[in-house]
């Protein structure tokens, strides 16, 4: 069974269409201002409405107030919120009473110790994503983390990777990692926050998918 592949930070209907059409099981818009992927939350919901229930579609939000991922959700209504920031369990238990999404809790993969400290979601997300460290922007950076942190770790949740991953070296990361779920940005662009139709479609076959 070939790994779930999210291509996130999609912003156009065509880059959109054809990673649907091309077998990718998640999309990911990314309303974060800083990031060259933003859309706001009118683009965001038309391309949500436009993805239908073709893919799972995931809302990034980095750190965001109450009042915006409230609004966040009830304009675009994903399937998933991904929290890529230092949103913690409490504070996503709590964001989880009004909405009903999934919450997936992206965490910056320094060494076995934030490893080990990613646990305290347990129970509260729906999915871990084991991302690189966090550098001057949260994610979407194209760097990897240390794939040998997750051998022989016991995963007690679903989970999934992302973080410099390309058309290139995925398969050497399933291979490495094993990992039931692979999330791209940067590494199917041509330039920041404009995705290549051509490289989502060599990473999705490279996935198997
Ligand atoms: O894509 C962004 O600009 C972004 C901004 C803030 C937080 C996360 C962001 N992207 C997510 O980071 C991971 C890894 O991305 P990459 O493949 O290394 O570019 C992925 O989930 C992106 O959607």
């Amino acid at each position: 069974m070939p790994p779930l592949v999210k291509i996130c930070g999609l912003s156009t209907p065509e880059t959109l269409d054809a990673a649907i059409q091309l077998g990718a099981t998640h999309i990911g818009l990314v309303h974060y201002e800083p990031s060259s992927r933003h859309v706001d939350l009118k683009t965001a919901a038309e391309l949500r409405q436009r993805a239908g229930s073709a893919v799972k579609v995931a809302l990034l939000l980095v750190n965001a107030s109450p009042q915006l991922t409230g609004a966040a959700y009830s304009a675009v209504r994903p399937d998933i919120i991904q929290f890529h920031g230092s949103e913690t369990p409490e504070w996503i238990a709590a964001v989880k009473q009004h909405v009903s999404a999934e919450a997936w809790k992206a965490v910056g993969l320094r060494d076995a110790g934030t490893l080990e400290r990613s646990r305290q979601y347990e129970g509260i997300v729906d999915r871990l994503l084991f991302d690189a460290p966090a550098q001057a922007l949260p994610g979407g950076t194209g760097t990897r983390f240390d794939w040998s942190l997750l051998v022989n770790h016991r995963h007690r949740m679903d989970w999934g990777i992302a973080g410099g991953l390309t058309p290139s070296n995925v398969a050497e990361a399933m291979a490495a990692t094993s990992a039931p779920l692979l999330d791209v940005s940067s590494g199917v662009e041509s330039a920041p926050g404009v995705k290549d139709v051509d490289k989502i479609a060599a990473f999705l076959k490279a996935a198997g998918r």
